[in-house]
């Protein structure tokens, strides 16, 4: 579990995040929803040492991060695994390279077989073991995020970031990629923080949602409790989603989406 107490980060005389205080579940995925520029990725970075909180600590599974010794913070650090929104894959790296490079960083004892076996067993996990010899040029949107996924995990992460991780994915791909990264987070029992404002991950994936506005959290509960949520600020960024939205028409015309998912494709 991750726990975040108080936190207050300011730029200049800007304040952006204002006391959020929330915890992240083990072996749970779990959302940092928000409109933009309310300060999630800021909190994100806040949370992997990336940048100084002004205020507040942060503790995982009980160990204090925020101000303690070096020792303890890289401790930590050799923990997290990050899915960065662009994916950030080592262009000039093959895709086994790209995998296997955490593990030449972090677990320098692991002889050269160890480290082959843990990257195409990463690699199958994925579903890109036949891909280990491509270039992140050849690769689409969609494998490379596959590819971040298996270089994050490769090191047997025990937190897992994802920075928008469905951005600038087709919806269905966007749907596998969150299915992905909710079976791995309850197959290992990692704590995962997903930062979005993606309505579709909500219902999907959301065990556990913190809804950030303006620099504090205004709500926090699960997937199945967000849409009775009484908070203004909540409801209109819900509602104005266009998932919401257009089950809503759909609705005053007498349908349901689950229904036209059902519904077999008809040839165009
Ligand atoms: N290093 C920085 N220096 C100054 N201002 C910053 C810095 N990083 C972030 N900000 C400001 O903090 C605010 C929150 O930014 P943040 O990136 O956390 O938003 P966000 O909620 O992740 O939005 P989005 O969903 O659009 O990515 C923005 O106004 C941004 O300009």
């Amino acid at each position: 579990m991750i726990e975040i107490h108080n936190i207050h980060k300011s730029f200049g005389d800007a304040p952006i995040l204002k006391g959020v205080t929330c915890t992240f579940e083990t072996g749970k995925c779990n959302l940092v929803l928000g409109g933009s520029g309310t300060g999630k990725s800021v909190l994100l970075k806040c949370i992997v040492g990336l940048l100084k909180p002004d205020i507040g600590s942060i503790t995982f599974d009980g160990t204090v991060f925020t101000n303690n010794k070096i020792e303890i913070r890289q401790e930590i650090r050799k923990q997290i695994g990050m899915l960065f929104q662009a994916s950030a894959l080592f262009d000039s790296m093959n895709v086994f390279e790209n995998v296997e490079f955490p593990l030449r960083m972090l677990t320098p004892d692991m002889s050269r077989a160890e480290r082959r076996d843990r990257v195409e067993f990463c690699l199958k996990r994925v579903g890109l073991e036949a891909a280990g010899n491509k270039m992140p040029s050849e690769l689409s949107g969609g494998m490379k995020k596959r590819v971040g996924i298996a270089r994050a995990i490769a090191p047997n992460c025990t937190y897992l970031f994802c920075d928008e991780p469905n951005s600038g994915l087709d919806p269905l791909t966007s749907i596998k990629i969150d299915e992905l990264i909710y079976e791995i987070t309850h197959e290992y029992n990692i704590t995962t923080v997903i930062i979005t404002h993606d309505m579709n991950s909500v219902v999907e994936i959301g065990d556990h949602i913190v809804y950030l506005h303006k620099g504090q959290k205004l709500w926090d509960g699960t997937k199945d409790e967000i849409l009775n949520a009484q908070v203004p600020e909540l409801k209109e960024f819900i509602f104005s989603s266009s998932l919401v939205r257009a089950a809503k028409r759909i609705e005053m015309e007498g349908g349901s989406l689950e229904e036209i998912r059902q519904e077999p494709s008809k040839d165009i």
